[in-house]
């Protein structure tokens, strides 16, 4: 993409009326008593923000030891009766990995499958060895046998550039990964919960979007191979339903942010902090007017898990409703970035504009009423508040060499 021009965007001239923000309390922990996933903030910001590194030695010749850690994170002790035993599809992701890191709180057994195309095995290094936790190297699209009691059916590249990479291969990721995930849901009778997304309802024409709105997709655009690949899985898990009775729950993410996502991974959250802490200009793709409402990472675990706990089987809306224009949001980021202290100074940080992507949706915004009815969900997290720790968690990688 070319560099169109360099400047500040007026901060003003807005195409959607967005309702203004208003402000949420800190918030300090996490998750539901009712499905026993409540915990503090604490124990999981030490989980990616640790004080100290028992499993690595950072050295100042761009060098990192890992070592066998010594103690693993307390976890619950349940007894056997409660303990499930967990497949989590993707689980080395950025969501999947925070997900991993609640069911292992909750003392659950956890199977993790992942084929590392966008997950890492250093998101999920503080469990590896440990005695209720599994790590598997397998790509979803070849089958896999396993006794399970649940399945949190992640995997899939999220972010249009990963999407986009090889679309036939996210195409056959939606489609024949969901299939076996869901042949063996029905083999083993285990409760299945696909993470859908935000994208199927494609450039929506209704705003904020309900779950009972059908989309506005390209079936041929540069998208579709995540849009129609999630909407296909959608459909593949309500024929599972009707015709085997798989037990199923469908969550459709809106975007989400937080530690661990990669820093190469194109979206806009990471590429605008990475962009304000090596004081670069942030790049905005069209004009900065389309929406988007963005939520913290540890909302979306909450949502996920009351969800599987819960029994409702139609299509569940898991995002924030704080809706922000990308350009607005860049600046946020931008003075969020540099009004906290940073390993290496920034300096002055400039928005470019570049051309805008094809399809790319005008607006996005979730109508939260069924979460909250059915679960008992809404986000508790203000963005500015997960902002600020993604920050952090993007400045720890800095001082350590890894970005
Ligand atoms: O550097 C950038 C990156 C992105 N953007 C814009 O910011 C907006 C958000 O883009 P992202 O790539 O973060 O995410 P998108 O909303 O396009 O897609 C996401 O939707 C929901 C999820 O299911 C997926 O994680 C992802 O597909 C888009 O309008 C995009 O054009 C920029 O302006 N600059």
């Amino acid at each position: 993409m070319s560099n169109q021009s360099t400047d500040t965007p007026s901060e003003s001239s807005h195409v959607h009326t967005i309702t203004p923000i208003p402000e949420r309390e800190h918030v300090d922990s996490v998750g539901d008593a009712s499905v026993g996933s409540d915990v503090s903030l604490s124990w999981l910001r030490q989980l990616y923000l640790p004080k100290e590194a028992p499993d690595r030695k950072v050295s100042t010749d761009g060098t990192v030891q890992y070592s066998m850690q010594r103690n693993y994170p307390a976890v619950r002790q349940l007894s056997p009766a409660k303990r499930e035993r967990i497949l989590v599809t993707g689980g080395a992701g950025f969501v999947g990995s925070h997900l991993v890191d609640r069911l292992m709180w909750m003392g659950h057994e956890v199977i993790v499958l992942d084929n590392f195309f966008t997950g890492t095995k250093r998101n999920v290094q503080h469990w590896i060895g440990h005695p209720h936790f599994e790590l598997v190297s397998h790509d979803v699209v070849d089958p896999f046998m396993i006794e399970v009691s649940q399945i949190y059916h992640l995997a899939c590249p999220a972010s249009p550039p990963h999407y986009q990479y090889n679309p036939t291969k996210t195409v056959k990721t939606s489609v024949m990964g969901t299939i076996n995930m869901l042949g063996l849901a029905k083999r083993t009778k285990a409760r299945f919960l696909l993470t859908s997304t935000s994208e199927i309802y494609g450039d929506p024409e209704e705003h904020p979007q309900k779950e009972t709105y059908w989309g506005h997709v390209n079936p041929i655009g540069p998208r579709a191979c995540y849009d129609e690949g999630k909407r296909i899985a959608e459909t593949l898990t309500y024929s599972y339903m009707r015709q085997n009775d798989v037990d199923v729950r469908v969550a459709r993410i809106f975007n989400t942010f937080g530690p661990r996502m990669s820093p190469a991974d194109g979206r806009v959250v990471s590429n605008f902090i990475m962009q304000a802490l090596r004081s670069e200009p942030l790049t905005i793709y069209g004009d900065g007017d389309q929406t988007r409402s963005f939520q913290y990472v540890h909302d979306l675990v909450d949502g996920l898990i009351l969800l599987m706990n819960k029994n409702y089987m139609e299509p569940v809306n898991l995002g924030n409703t704080e809706e922000y224009t990308i350009k607005d949001f860049a600046i946020m980021i931008r003075d969020q970035v540099i009004s906290s202290p940073v390993a290496k100074p920034v300096n002055d940080v400039k928005i470019k504009t570049l051309p805008a992507a094809m399809d790319d949706p005008r607006k996005r915004k979730p109508d939260i009423t069924r979460a909250k009815k059915y679960l008992g969900w809404e986000p508790r997290f203000a963005v500015k508040q997960g902002i600020q720790e993604t920050v952090d968690w993007f400045k720890l990688q800095q001082v350590e060499g890894a970005i």
